[in-house]
């Protein structure tokens, strides 16, 4: 997978090529790429943005700049187009899913009040543009988004996770949240590691964190619940 970001701070976007990501670059499975859109400009203040027509807060992220940019980035190659910005889609365990897919994924971080529309309207006649939002709240620009989303996708690709089993059974892949984990000693400032975690009895082990993943779901996330599929709970689960 190739990827790219569009972004007037590129050391924002440094920690891609820390750590699991780093090492993923490095092994060649995925090729990154950050771009200064200020390299697009051609006036000595290398402005990026304006004031919106009818009047408001803010500033607008100019469209010729942007135009500029992502023709240059993204050529001729096919990519999905993403903007994040929290009026957006919701960027959801699917969605990292479904991009995992994709040969190429081209990222434009928008700053102050976001890009001009027509960057988006323009691109859409290209290939899939995706406005897409991490959360509902309002960050200062879409970097920080960019780092959740690529995070989310790669660690899917093949060969990036050591144990490639965990992506299956991450929370919401299932639809349920993921229940506790325990590890070594068994007893820690007096909290002792669930007996049947240490029965050996897998079947007993399977329904324990299932009802504990369906407890944790009905209590934080009931909206996920209730986004089951009908067939998604069996009777032992009903009787949870
Ligand atoms: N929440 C956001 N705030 C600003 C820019 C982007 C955002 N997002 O979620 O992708």
């Amino acid at each position: 997978m190739r990827i790219d970001v569009v972004t007037i701070f590129p050391g924002y976007l440094a920690p891609l090529r820390e750590a699991l990501l780093g090492r993923a670059i490095e092994a060649g499975l995925v090729e990154l790429g950050v771009h200064d859109l200020r390299d697009w400009t051609h006036d000595v203040h290398q402005a990026v943005d304006d004031s919106p027509y009818g009047g408001g807060p803010g500033m607008v992220m100019r469209p010729q700049v942007w135009g500029e940019a992502l023709d240059a980035v993204l050529g001729e190659e096919p990519a999905r187009l993403v903007v994040p910005t929290p009026a957006g889609r919701p960027f959801t365990q699917a969605t990292a899913q479904a991009w995992a897919a994709e040969e190429r994924l081209v990222f434009a971080c928008g700053r102050y009040e976001g890009i001009d529309q027509r960057v988006v309207d323009a691109y859409a006649d290209r290939g899939p543009v995706d406005e897409v939002s991490i959360g509902d709240y309002v960050l200062v620009g879409g970097e920080v988004a960019v780092l959740v989303m690529v995070e989310a996708v790669v660690r899917l690709l093949p060969g990036v996770l050591g144990n490639p089993v965990s992506a299956q059974e991450d929370s919401f892949s299932d639809g349920l949240l993921e229940g506790p984990a325990y590890t070594r000693p068994v007893s820690w400032r007096g909290l002792d590691v669930p007996d049947v975690l240490r029965s050996g009895n897998h079947a007993a082990i399977a329904r324990w964190r299932r009802d504990r993943a369906l407890e944790r779901t009905a209590a934080r996330r009931p909206d996920l619940l209730d986004a089951l599929p009908p067939d998604a709970l069996d009777r032992a689960d009903r009787a949870f």
